[in-house]
């Protein structure tokens, strides 16, 4: 492939003979060294707030069809960060480092908006799955979801993935809930060496105000003939025939909001002229030995300079401590404590707004939800009180 690195050739071969006999768990393939990345997936939720005065722009909108569409408009803009950073910092998508039960990643933005929180945390570990919580207390505006992955790979070692989970984004101002679901991805490119993301269908967002809107990333861009084209519709929940608004462009670029009705362009937005909060996260010697960065300092390291003898060395060790800690719970009889989060059989917020959408989409089978614990997040073990 062409942009396998010279000397990776043989084993990006052996690579792509291993993801042949796939098992499902992303994870469980070991990939050679120029595709991994030292980041791990819990640091993936702080993608869904780098623009922090997009974020709290909802809970400053009177109008309630208006305030859904600063929502959409909000959603579409992590799109560019949650599917392609990646590819434009690192030169392709990376395989992230397999976080570890009980992994957290901690930082808050500071900027315009104020102070914007967030606490990621694995809350599972077979399947990978991240909990996360991001919040303006200033203007009132929460987002608490998780996500995991299903995924298969076809004969063309096209990985197709569906996102299990979703997210809800709570407005105190006006005692609104939006429950937005995650869209469907594959991974192209991987013979090549050079994998990129695509966004598959559609995925939704659904207010407790009676809005819906609908975001179909199929679009392969027949009409600009771009690629990562997305065309949204915000409507009166039951009426996409007559849709209010109308946001068309690129999910990795530009895009343009119009009236339903007139067509006249109403709003534009361009990544370039929203340049992203940087997330402060504490330096590694303040860090907890259960925050990622510290925790996995080593691997990172030994993955940044290719050296995969001290990588394999060091993700085992990390790997044989949970191993201990694991039989050592069974044997207890006990399970492990999550920080921040608690496993509900169901969610009310949820049950509220998932039938609106009703078969529109496959409602995600997870055993339970993960929901937010506020109790468990005042008293959680280690000191984050003062820092998170
Ligand atoms: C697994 C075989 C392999 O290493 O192939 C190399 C390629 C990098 C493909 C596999 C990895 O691709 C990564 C892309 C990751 C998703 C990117 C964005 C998001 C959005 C975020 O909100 C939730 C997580 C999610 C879905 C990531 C999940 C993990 C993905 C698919 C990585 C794959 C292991």
């Amino acid at each position: 492939g062409s942009s396998v690195p010279p000397g990776s050739k043989g084993s990006w071969a052996s690579f792509l003979k291993s993801i042949t006999s796939f098992s499902g768990d992303l994870s469980s393939l070991t990939a050679p060294p120029f595709i991994l990345s030292g980041v791990s997936l819990v640091e993936y939720s702080s993608y869904w707030a780098e623009h922090p005065s997009l974020f709290v722009a909802p809970a400053k909108e009177k109008d309630p069809a208006k305030r859904a569409l600063a929502v959409l408009t909000w959603f579409i803009s992590t799109l560019k960060q949650q599917y392609s950073s990646r590819n434009e910092h690192l030169g392709s998508e990376k395989k992230p480092l397999n976080p570890f039960l009980g992994e957290l990643f901690l930082g808050r933005w500071q900027d315009e908006a104020g102070t914007t929180q967030l606490v990621s945390e694995q809350v599972c570990h077979h399947p990978p799955v991240t909990a996360y919580c991001i919040w303006n207390g200033e203007h009132g505006v929460r987002l608490q979801g998780y996500n995991g992955q299903k995924a298969s790979i076809s004969k063309a070692l096209t990985i197709h993935i569906k996102q299990i989970g979703h997210a809800l984004l709570h407005i105190d101002e006006f005692n609104e809930d939006y429950l937005i679901t995650l869209p469907s991805l594959h991974i192209e490119g991987v013979y090549g060496g050079a994998p990129y993301v695509e966004l598959n269908k559609s995925s939704f967002i659904q207010s407790s105000s009676g809005y819906t809107a609908k975001i179909d990333y199929s679009g392969k861009g027949w009409l600009s003939g771009k690629k990562n084209s997305f065309t949204a519709t915000l409507y009166h929940e039951g009426r996409e025939k007559d849709p209010l608004y109308t946001i068309d462009g690129q999910w990795t670029g530009s895009f343009s909001t119009k009236e339903g009705k007139s067509k006249n362009v109403i709003a534009s937005y361009d990544p370039a002229k929203h340049p992203l909060t940087k997330l402060v996260v504490a330096s590694i010697e303040e860090q907890d030995e259960m925050e990622s960065r510290r925790a996995w300092q080593k691997v990172a390291h030994a993955i940044s300079k290719g050296d995969m003898d001290t990588t394999s060395a060091e993700k085992s060790r990390i790997e044989n401590e949970q191993r201990a800690l694991r039989v050592k719970e069974k044997e207890d009889g006990r399970e492990w404590n999550r920080f921040f989060f608690t496993r509900a059989k169901s969610d009310p917020v949820l049950d509220a707004l998932a039938p609106k959408l009703g078969e529109i989409i496959e409602s995600d089978k997870t055993d339970g939800v993960w929901l937010w614990d506020a109790e468990k997040a005042k008293n959680s073990k280690p000191p984050f009180k003062n820092r998170s």
